[in-house]
């Protein structure tokens, strides 16, 4: 009996289309952060390559290339990034929203495997990002970036 083979499970980061989608993602993202009345005080005054930055950060998380690690200072510089910034609920759950909206505008792959890692993901991380800009917070600085996996693997046709 043949018993079809299974082709390997890609990377979030592969499924979602590599460097080039994630760039296109936030940086329809945070074009309309900039247009919203509770997230633009918090980043009117970012870094013109900030989209780009955490394109390679996600791209880490999703399985692809550690480049965040080599060249953005790894999870430290993320955790300062937020520090003292007293991140709130209401504008957590508007960052969420938009970066789930912007998914659906950049093309990202809508198949439900996908869209529950990224939707589990963005969920877990901003709300960290509550918890560490909060006054007082003290993160531990000295964690690896955070690998996310698929809650299920995706439906694949078998190869042959
Ligand atoms: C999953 C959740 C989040 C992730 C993965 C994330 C990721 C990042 C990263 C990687 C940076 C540093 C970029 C660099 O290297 O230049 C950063 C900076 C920043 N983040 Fe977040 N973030 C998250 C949630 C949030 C939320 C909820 C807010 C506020 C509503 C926020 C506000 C900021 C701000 C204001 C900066 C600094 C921007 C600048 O000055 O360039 N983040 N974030």
């Amino acid at each position: 009996m043949i018993v079809p083979e299974t082709p390997p499970t890609p990377t979030l980061y592969e499924w979602a289309g590599g460097h080039e989608a994630l760039v296109k993602l936030l940086t329809i993202f945070y074009g309309h952060v900039l247009e919203d009345p509770l997230l633009e005080p918090v980043f009117r005054h970012m870094d013109p390559h900030h989209a780009e930055h955490v394109a390679v950060w996600l791209g880490e998380v999703f399985g692809g290339p550690a480049a965040y690690t080599a060249n953005h200072g790894g999870h430290a510089h993320m955790i300062g990034r937020h520090l003292g910034r007293g991140i709130t609920e209401p504008q957590r759950r508007r960052w969420v929203t938009l970066l789930l909206d912007a998914a659906d505008e950049a093309g990202l792959p809508a198949d439900p495997e996908f869209r529950a890692a990224f939707a589990g993901y963005v969920e877990w991380g901003s709300r960290l990002a509550v918890l560490f800009s909060a006054p007082g917070a003290e993160p531990n600085l000295h964690e690896p970036v955070p690998r996310w996996d698929w809650p299920m693997p995706p439906w694949q046709p078998p190869s042959s």
